[in-house]
Parts: C-alpha cells; structure tokens; sequence
C-alpha cells in the first residue's frame, strides 16, 4: 500500500517510524511519502491560509497550494492507470469504524489531506475528496493525528503485519460487540483472582463466559452496537444478539 500524506507540519508524522507502521515500513507492506503543502503555495510568503469569505473567526486554507499538491501527487500515477483514494480527516466526515478501516485496507493508495486551521476551503474538498472521514465528535487543531489513528487501523489489517492474524480477526467491533475483560498471570493480584472459568481449559465454556461478557459490557457502554446487532439480525432474518 502507498500513503501519501500532506500537511504544514510534517514533523507530526514522525510517529509513523515507529512501532507498527514504522515496521510495516520497513518491510516494504506500507510505502509513506509525506508533503510539505507549503511547497505548492505560489507567492513568496509560501502562505497556506487566509481569511474566510463571510467573516468568521480564525482563517481558512486556500485552494491554490492544495490544487497544485494533488495534481501532482495524482499525476504520480498516470503513468500506470493508477488513481489514488483521497482521505480528508475532519469534524464533518464520517464516522470512522472498524469496518471502514477494513474498506481502506483494500485501497493500493491513499492520500491523507491534513487540514489546519478552520479548514480547508470546500472547492478542495467538493473536487478532491473521496472520504471526508470523522474519528470522533470532537475539534482537532489538524487533521494530522486523525491521519495517524486511521492509518494504524488500517495498517494493522493488512496481510503479514500483525503477527497473529487471529488478534485481528476477532478484534473487538469484528463481531460488533466490545470486547471482554483480559487477564493474563499472576492468577491472583492483591484482592482480585482471574475468573476460574478462564483457567479452566475448558474452551467451549471459556467462549460463553467471553461472549456473555462482551454482551454485558456492549449494552451497559454502547446500547447504540446492539441495536445495530439487532437490526443486522433482523434484516437477515436470524434471532436476536
Ligand atoms: C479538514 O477540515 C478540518 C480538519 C480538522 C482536523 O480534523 C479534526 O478535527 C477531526 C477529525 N475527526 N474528528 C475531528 C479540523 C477542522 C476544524 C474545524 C472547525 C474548527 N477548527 C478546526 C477542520
């Protein structure tokens, strides 16, 4: 998979050289380029924003610098018939799911437009933008680390990156539930013991214990997964969660 990411500060991705990515990387599953947007800017101030049309507070990001940066980077795959999926994280988008991240996981190309600012200016987004996607109902400086929490999901799912294929399978939200406690040694810690049933070795009721746990859990912390489990079931025609 390509990812190329554009943004003011580049600097913030230097996370993306560590630990899963950063492995990724250098085994070649994941291939990163990252842009300064300032490059594209045509006057000599190198300026990237100015201020909203209709007034407003803060300033906006103009579309020439933008404009430029994804002619480009698009023109990178001409040659070969290639067109990249372009990604802006933002307030507005999508609700980024698990499922989501499994769609952008099939993509050859990504390209992650990092906003500052109040944004970017909506003729970039109406003419570029194939996902504008939301990690969370919340307001981001930049969409910089909104870029590196996606492109983690993403990249754990990919084929040969997480060693044990089965801890991504059956991740929690696969299934639509959350997922249930874990526990691992010493079996007792001060007051508290590890349930027997999950040093019974028996597997069968082991998998009761863990899905009546994660039912638990889902309908006390997210009653909104269940009636989506509901409505999954019901539409297939299967009995309930
Ligand atoms: C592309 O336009 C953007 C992008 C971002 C960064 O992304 C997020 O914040 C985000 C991504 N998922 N959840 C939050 C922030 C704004 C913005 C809007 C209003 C005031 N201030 C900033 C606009």
């Amino acid at each position: 998979m390509r990812v190329d990411i554009v943004t003011i500060f580049p600097d913030y991705l230097s996370p993306l050289e560590l630990s899963l990515v950063g492995r990724a990387r250098a085994r070649g599953i994941l291939d990163v380029h990252l842009h300064d947007l300032r490059q594209w800017a045509d006057d000599v101030h190198r300026s990237v924003d100015d201020a909203p049309y209709g007034g407003g507070p803060g300033m906006v990001m103009r579309p020439q610098p933008w404009w430029a940066a994804l002619t480009e980077i698009r023109a990178l795959g001409a040659a070969d018939g290639r067109r990249p999926r372009i990604v802006v994280p933002t307030p507005v988008g999508r609700p980024f799911t698990q499922a989501y991240a499994a769609d952008l996981a099939d993509v050859p190309w990504l390209v992650f437009c990092c906003g500052r600012y109040e944004g970017i200016d909506a003729r970039v987004i109406d003419e570029w933008a194939d996902d504008e996607i939301s990690i969370g109902d919340y307001v981001l400086a930049g969409g910089e680390v909104a870029t590196l929490v996606i492109l983690e999901a993403v990249t754990r799912l990919l084929p040969g990156v997480v060693g044990n294929a089965e801890s991504v399978t059956d991740d929690s939200f696969t299934d639509g539930l959350l997922e249930a406690p874990v526990y691992t040694r010493p079996a007792v810690w001060g007051d508290r013991e590890v349930p027997a049933v999950l040093r019974s070795g028996d597997h069968a009721a082991i998998g009761r214990w863990r899905r009546a746990e994660a039912l638990r859990r889902t309908a006390q912390r997210r009653p909104d997964l269940l009636a989506r489990q509901d409505q999954a079931a019901a539409d297939d025609g299967s009995g309930g969660a």
